[in-house]
C-alpha cells in the first residue's frame, strides 16, 4: 500500500495544484541480515553440523540449538526456528499439495525437536529430523529468503499506487467491454490492475443493459448481496430506504461503512437519465486526500486515524445495520499505512465516544478534512452515460452524485473486497507471477498452485 510524506514526493511529480501526483514510494527499512555471531564467519564458522556451501552460490548452512542459520553470503544471516521449520515441512506427507492444506499434526512435533543433519542443495536446504520422528525435509532457498523473519528481507515492492486529484479527467484509467469480457482474462487483469492503482476504472461499450452489466461484475467475483439485494437496478422511487433512492445530491461518500467489513468493490453502470438534468457522478481519491491532510494538517490526520465513528443503516424496517467493531476511524492504518477511507457522513451515528475535549477538535478535523474532499483539485466529476460502467474501489475512492430530475435508473454491484483481492492475485499468478511462484512451480505445482506460494 503507498505510503507517502513529502520527503518522499518525486522532485518530478506534479505540483500540488495539479491533480495527478506520483508519490514516491517510500522504500521499506530493508534489513538485510544481521551480520553472523560476532565470533563467526562463514569460512570460520566450527565444524560441526555446518555444511560449508562450496558452490559460491548456495548459501551455508548450519545447526544452532534452537535455529538452523543460513547465511547467504558473508555479511548476510537468517535464522529460523526448528519447530518452524518442521512446522512448516510441505512433502506430500505434511502439506496436501492439491488442497494446500497442513497434514502434519503441529501439535506432535516435540517442542524441542532439532535436525540431526542439514544440508544445502541447488533445490534447497535438505533438513534430516532425528530418528524419533524419522523425516527428511526440503525448503527451496526463493521460500526461505522470503520467508525470513529473523531478520526480516525486503520483499518484492507491491505494485505501485497512483494518487490522483481532478486532472484525472485528462486521462482516466479505461478498459473496452470487449477487454474486459475476453476469455483469455488478460483485459480483466488489466482491468483490475488499474483498480488497484488508481481506485477506480471505466469500462466502455458496455451493452446498456442490467444483464450485461451482471455479467461483467461477475468476471470480477461473485456478486455481495445485501439489504439492496444483489444485482441492484434503482432509481429515485425510494423502493429502499436510502437516499440513494431519491433525486437528492449526495456527497463524497463510501459505501456500507455500517458494516464490519464495507463492501470492496462498486461498480455502477447509468442506463437511463431522461426528461431532466443533473446526476452527474463524482470521484474522490481518499487516498490523495489523505496524504494532503497528513501533510498540511497532521494532528486532524491523526484524529480522524484514531477517533472511532458509529455508523448505521437503518432505512428498511426489517434491518439495522451497526458495524461489529468498534475500529471504525475515517482512516483506517495497518502497520503504518493507510489502508481503508471509511465516511459517509449522512451514514453516522452519534458521536457517543468521544473524549469531552475531543469534540471540537474532532468537529475541526473533520472539516478540514471535507474542505479538501470538495476541493477543485480534489473533485472529479463526470457524466456517466449508457454504456460506459466505472468500478471503484470503495475502501479508498468516495463516489457521490449531483441532484437531479427526470428518469434517472443505475443498476450496479457491491464485490467483497477479499472476492476482489482473491482475483486480482490469481490473475496475478498467471500474468505477473512473483519470483517464489517463479522458481518453485515447476517442481511443486498441484490443483494449478505452488505448494511454496508466498501467500500460503
Ligand atoms: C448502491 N445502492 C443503491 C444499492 C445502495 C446505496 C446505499 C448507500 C448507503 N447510504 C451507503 O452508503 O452504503
Ligand atoms: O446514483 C448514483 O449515481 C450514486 C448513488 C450512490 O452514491 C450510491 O448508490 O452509493
Amino acid at each position: 500500500m503507498l505510503r507517502c510524506s513529502p520527503s518522499t514526493r518525486l522532485s518530478t511529480a506534479v505540483s500540488r495544484t495539479s491533480s495527478l501526483k506520483i508519490i514516491a514510494q517510500r522504500r521499506s527499512k530493508s534489513s538485510h541480515g544481521s551480520a553472523a555471531p560476532s565470533s563467526a564467519s562463514v569460512s570460520s564458522f566450527q565444524a560441526g553440523h555446518e555444511v560449508q556451501s562450496d558452490a559460491k552460490e548456495l548459501p551455508s548452512s548450519r545447526i544452532d540449538d534452537k535455529k538452523v542459520v543460513l547465511g547467504w553470503d558473508t555479511t548476510t544471516y537468517s535464522r529460523y526456528h526448528h519447530i518452524w521449520l518442521r512446522d512448516h515441512c510441505r512433502c506430500p506427507q505434511c502439506f496436501h499439495a492439491h488442497t494446500k492444506q497442513r497434514l502434519v499434526n503441529t501439535f506432535e512435533i516435540p517442542p524441542e525437536v532439532k535436525p540431526i543433519h542439514v544440508e544445502s542443495k541447488p533445490e534447497g536446504l535438505e533438513v534430516q529430523w532425528p530418528s524419533s520422528h524419522p523425516h527428511t525435509s526440503l525448503y527451496p532457498w526463493s521460500w526461505l529468503r522470503y520467508n525470513s523473519y529473523d531478520p526480516p528481507m525486503k520483499r518484492a515492492e507491491k505494485p505501485e499506487k497512483i494518487l490522483w486529484g481532478s486532472k484525472i479527467l485528462q486521462s482516466p484509467p479505461t478498459i473496452t467491454y470487449e477487454e474486459a469480457m475476453a476469455s483469455d482474462d488478460r483485459g480483466l487483469f488489466r482491468w483490475l490492475s488499474n483498480v488497484d492503482k488508481f481506485g477506480f476504472c471505466f469500462i466502455s461499450g458496455v451493452p446498456p443493459t442490467p444483464e450485461a452489466t451482471e455479467e461483467l461484475s461477475r468476471r470480477i467475483g461473485f456478486i455481495r448481496e445485501t439489504q439492496y439485494g444483489t444485482f441492484w437496478d434503482f432509481t429515485s422511487n425510494l423502493a429502499k430506504g436510502d437516499t440513494a433512492y431519491t433525486t437528492l445530491a449526495l456527497g463524497a461518500h463510501t459505501d456500507t461503512t455500517y458494516f464490519t467489513d464495507p463492501c470492496g468493490l462498486q461498480l455502477f453502470h447509468l442506463l437511463e437519465h431522461t426528461g431532466g438534468t443533473g446526476g452527474a457522478t463524482l470521484l474522490v481519491d481518499g487516498f490523495y486526500v489523505a496524504s494532503i491532510l497528513k501533510e498540511l494538517h497532521p494532528d486532524a490526520y491523526e484524529l480522524l486515524s484514531t477517533v472511532s465513528v458509529p455508523t448505521h443503516a437503518a432505512g428498511e424496517a426489517d434491518a439495522l445495520f451497526t458495524p461489529n467493531t468498534r475500529n471504525t476511524p475515517i482512516l483506517r492504518h495497518e502497520a503504518g499505512e493507510l489502508t481503508q477511507v471509511r465516511f459517509n457522513n449522512d451514514d453516522r451515528s452519534v458521536l457517543r465516544d468521544l473524549q469531552p475535549d475531543q469534540v471540537e477538535p474532532w468537529y475541526d478535523a473533520l472539516r478540514t478534512w471535507y474542505k479538501l474532499l470538495t476541493s477543485p483539485d480534489s473533485e472529479y466529476w463526470v457524466q456517466l452515460s449508457p454504456g460506459t460502467a466505472v468500478v471503484v474501489d470503495n475502501h479508498r475512492v468516495l463516489h457521490g452524485r449531483s441532484a437531479f430530475d427526470g428518469k434517472r435508473r443505475m443498476c450496479g454491484a457491491y464485490i467483497g473486497m477479499d472476492e476482489y483481492r482473491s482475483k486480482l492475485a490469481v490473475l496475478s499468478e498467471k500474468f505477473a507471477p512473483d519470483t517464489v511462484t517463479q522458481d518453485t512451480a515447476a517442481t511443486y505445482t498441484a490443483n494449478g498452485r505452488s505448494v511454496w506460494h508466498p501467500a500460503l
